[in-house]
């Protein structure tokens, strides 16, 4: 069974583009993953934690054998190689790779939870994740994507 996810890159430190790259390639080596779409980079300001350099963010759309445990393993493995560490949560990273979405399903672990919690919150991710696709459907969220962009507060 052939399943379709959505994955959210960041990157804040370095070399930035090249991490992005780099990832993107490294999800595709993996012999059960393939990428099918990718977004635009788009420079973002940083939200979160205090200030912090802008980030390139992009969104992937990938092919998986794995389960969603699986694929979760495998991008925390990519972030490790590439030097992330989690020294202050929500700080600056080299790379981050978040789970947005799995199919149509709902997971609620410790580890994993899909939706991802924030992403409705982030237009970071769904600016990208629209330009994949329009019509994406996502689990629990009845509000047009794009309503929900516009609502989102303005950096004070
Ligand atoms: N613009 C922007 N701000 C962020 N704040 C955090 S934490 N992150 C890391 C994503 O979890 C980001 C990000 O990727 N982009």
């Amino acid at each position: 069974m052939v399943n379709n996810a959505y994955i959210a890159l960041g990157s804040n430190i370095g070399n930035r583009l090249q991490y992005l790259h780099d990832a993107v390639k490294k999800l595709d080596e993996h012999e059960q993953i393939s990428v099918v779409d990718t977004s635009s980079i788009y420079e973002t300001e940083p939200v979160g934690y205090i200030e912090q350099d802008y980030f390139l963010n992009m969104v992937v759309r990938v092919k998986t054998a794995l389960s969603p445990f699986a694929l979760l393993e495998v991008t925390r493995k990519i972030e490790d190689d590439f030097g992330r560490k989690r020294v202050i949560r929500w700080g600056p990273r080299t790379l981050d790779l978040d789970i947005l979405l799995y199919n149509q399903e709902n997971i609620e672990t410790e580890q994993l939870i899909i939706p991802h919690p924030r992403m409705l919150e982030r237009a970071f991710v769904l600016v990208p994740l629209l330009e994949l696709n329009p019509n994406i459907y996502i689990p629990n969220n009845e509000k047009s994507l794009l309503l929900i962009i516009d609502e989102l507060p303005d950096k004070e």
